[in-house]
């Protein structure tokens, strides 16, 4: 069954939507859609608090890796751990980047299709798409635990899936003037963990130099790791861009997936 026609017609809800939190001065996170209308509480532990599977990305556009990332951290991640939801999240303001290629109505309406494809897998977990408009990950942890303490009083646990080139960048110094690696991100770990796969260009020495540093072992036992299968790992978003540049429709399909890659050609996406 296709996803397209449903996640077409969402168009001008979220076009509201995200109008109206671009200019709210007070909205830092807010979900689009879920599988659930309890979201976090849609899995089978009932006690202790929810655990929450975060893929943060620019979705520019999604791809099998994300998607890759998220399904096998809910089945296998080192230490085992039990997800009763997930997250899709974007930010509408990137740590590095200016906004280019797609707005954030379309980033939604892929993230929503990616989520659609997703949601059996996932289940009886539920799945959210939300997004946040902080840059860094100390900040997007806060918004998320602010926001569901005061719409439903519950106190999750965070769990980020990220790439080893942004782990890095989360132990990088540059994104806290004023203080250390270490004390900025002493209030995340406190309430989030971090778990990593390894990416293809990522140096070896700089990840054998990162696993080994005082700042990583500072957190020991908050940050886990997670295998993505060997044709998942040289996929991105960038080499997505260039094969719709390219007209290389198959390739693109093999990057990000049948519904995704109808939705960037019939919505003429990255074609400049
Ligand atoms: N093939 C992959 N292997 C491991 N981690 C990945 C892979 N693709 C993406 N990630 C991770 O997923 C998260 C979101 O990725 P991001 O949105 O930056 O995708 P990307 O493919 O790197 O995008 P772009 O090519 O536009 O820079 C990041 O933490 C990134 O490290
Ligand atoms: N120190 C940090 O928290 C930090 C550093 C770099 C990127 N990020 C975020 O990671 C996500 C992925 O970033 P890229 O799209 O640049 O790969 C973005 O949301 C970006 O803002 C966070």
């Amino acid at each position: 069954m296709s996803h397209l026609p449903s996640v077409l017609a969402r168009r001008p809800i979220l076009t509201a939507l995200l109008t109206a939190f671009h200019s709210s001065g007070s909205a830092d996170f807010a979900l689009t859609y879920t599988t659930a209308p309890t979201w976090p509480l849609a899995g089978a532990r009932t006690n202790g608090a929810p655990r929450i599977a975060i893929l943060d990305s620019s979705f520019n556009p999604p791809t099998l890796a994300h998607r890759a990332l998220l399904l096998h951290t809910l089945r296998r991640t080192d230490p085992p751990t039990d997800f009763d939801a997930a997250l899709l999240l974007f930010s509408t303001t990137n740590a590095d980047k200016q906004p280019s290629g797609t707005g954030p109505v379309e980033r939604v309406m892929m993230m929503e299709l990616a989520a659609r494809t997703m949601a059996s897998e996932i289940s009886p977990r539920a799945l959210a798409v939300g997004v946040t408009k902080h840059a860094r990950f100390v900040d997007k942890a806060e918004a998320i635990l602010r926001s569901l303490a005061s719409s439903s009083s519950v106190t999750p646990e965070l769990y980020f899936i990220m790439g080893l080139d942004t782990i890095l960048r989360l132990f990088s110094p540059k994104y806290y003037p004023g203080t250390t690696v270490v004390q900025a991100l002493g209030p995340f770990f406190a309430r989030s963990k971090v778990v990593c796969a390894d990416r293809a260009g990522v140096q070896e020495e700089e990840a054998v130099r990162f696993w080994a540093g005082e700042e990583v072992k500072e957190f020991d036992g908050r940050v886990g790791r997670v295998e993505i299968p060997e044709e998942a790992r040289e996929l991105s978003s960038t080499r997505a861009r260039e094969a719709v540049r390219r007209g290389e429709w198959e390739e693109v399909e093999r990057i990000v997936g049948k519904e995704v890659a109808q939705f960037v050609k019939d919505e003429g996406l990255y074609a400049v």
